[in-house]
């Protein structure tokens, strides 16, 4: 896997090797957490955009919403049954109906001992103070003959007993889930403030690069890389655009960049490795991306490629397709998080256990490929398979997601807590 490079001796080796030069600092591997800082340093969320909520879902609160009416807005009965006054009504006394009212129907007034059929939602009417549930009535064709007595108050929901007007409902940073969606919908907010949706450019590139569907050709590989990125990125709200796969050519490569350098994040999968076809790094120079990192202590995704220009985000993401993973999970969507002002933008690993020794992970934080399988208490349990590779899409077809053997670790026994990356 070429990770021979760190070694002192190869470092040497490399620097005198003439075409391939490399300055010093580019051949210490940056720690992940440090790479990660750098990345997400100084991202500011999108500007505001005002949205219907329809279109806001998931999307991050950037102002205030405060509730247009008092929830519920007016009394209103929780039963069906009859609108009554709780002095009139107890076991055998009959009440006259007045009146039938449905909710969002027309109202009446209740005098002493009559009643009126009220079914669920409906607003409590002029003069009634409880509701006599149909279940504690007998009749009711003109007359109501009550079986129960009832209290003052009973069955009914108050005006502003759950929201007041011009309550907070989201502050800047919630993220509209279904349950706030459901409480401004219901308290007449029609639009919110949310960062405008990030867009991300796509490029992939090699001459190797089938599209799905074409026949099989020597030397040539189907692509997947556009598929698996897009996928990551959409999951966190960002809309994408594909660019054409680029062949191993400068001037292409250059093109795609400056088109994609138009988005608010530019992935460009493969070429950033150190082989002569690989373009993309002088490529990005050339656009007048700046560099802030290349090279990361973690495996697979080690040549990934991190810079900026103005406040587009650059990302070069090695090709193989499970660095291509690592590097979008871990680098790419902390920083989609960022733009979309949420408040946790980390990766989203969660806790689990080895269900078998792990060998040392050298000297980078090694995603092993892992199938997660959860114990009878609720742990999740990872089995990494016997494959591990940067190009063993086959593995991790059989996998769920990664368990994380950070670097300077060791061997790591059966049942050591570890990180695990779902997929
Ligand atoms: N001399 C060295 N060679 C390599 C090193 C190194 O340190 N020294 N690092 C290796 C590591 S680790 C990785 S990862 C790769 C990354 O290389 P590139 O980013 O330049 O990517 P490519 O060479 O273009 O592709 C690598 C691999 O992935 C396949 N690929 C590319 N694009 C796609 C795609 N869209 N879908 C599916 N598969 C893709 C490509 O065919 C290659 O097999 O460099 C090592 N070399
Ligand atoms: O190990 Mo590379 O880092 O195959 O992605």
């Amino acid at each position: 896997m070429g990770e021979g490079a760190q070694a002192p001796r190869q470092r040497r080796g490399l620097r005198a090797a003439g075409p391939h030069h490399v300055a010093d600092r580019r051949l210490t591997l940056k720690d992940f957490d440090e790479a990660l800082a750098l990345v997400l340093e100084g991202i500011e969320p999108l500007a505001p955009e005002t949205v219907p909520l329809p279109r806001a879902e998931g999307r991050v609160i950037a102002e205030p919403a405060r509730a247009a009416i008092d929830l519920p807005p007016f009394d209103r009965t929780a039963m069906d049954g009859y609108a009554v006054r709780a002095a009139d009504v107890a076991p055998g006394v009959a009440l006259q109906v007045v009146g039938d009212l449905a909710a969002g129907g027309e109202t009446l007034v209740i005098g002493p001992h009559t009643a009126a059929r009220i079914s669920t939602g409906a607003a409590i009417p002029e003069g009634a103070d409880s509701i006599l549930k149909v279940e504690d009535t007998e009749g009711g064709d003109g007359v109501v003959t009550a079986t129960a007595s009832v209290r003052e108050g009973l069955h009914i929901r108050r005006r502003g007993e759950d929201v007041h007007a011009g309550d907070v409902l989201a502050r800047p940073g919630d993220v509209l889930t279904v349950a706030r969606l459901s409480a401004l919908a219901s308290a007449g907010v029609a639009t919110v403030s949310v960062p405008r949706v990030p867009k991300v450019s796509l490029i992939v590139t090699g001459d190797e690069l089938l599209p799905p569907g074409a026949p099989p050709e020597p030397g040539k590989i189907y692509e997947s890389n556009s598929l698996v990125v897009a996928s990551l990125v959409r999951a966190v709200g960002a809309e994408v655009e594909q660019q054409p796969p680029v062949p191993d050519d400068f001037e292409a490569t250059k093109a795609a960049i400056e088109h994609g350098l138009e988005s608010d994040i530019l992935i460009v999968s493969g070429g950033v490795s150190v082989g002569p076809h690989d373009h993309v790094k002088p490529a990005f120079e050339a656009c007048g991306v700046d560099e802030v990192f290349w090279r990361v202590r973690i495996k697979p995704g080690k040549p990934l490629w991190f810079g900026r220009r103005g406040r587009t985000l650059v990302f070069g993401l090695p090709g193989n397709p499970l660095s291509a993973i690592v590097g979008t999970a871990m680098f790419v969507l902390p920083a989609l998080r960022s733009l979309r002002g949420e408040p946790n933008v980390q990766p989203r690993l969660v806790k689990g256990r080895l269900g078998e020794p792990a060998g040392p992970s050298d000297n980078r934080t090694t995603f092993l490929i892992s199938k997660l399988v959860e114990d009878e208490d609720g742990t999740l349990v990872a089995w990494p398979t016997e494959r591990q590779g940067s190009h063993m899409t086959g593995a991790l077809g059989e996998s769920d997601g990664f368990a994380i053997a950070p670097h300077g670790s060791g061997s790591l026994p059966a049942g050591a807590e570890v990180q695990l990356l779902r997929l």
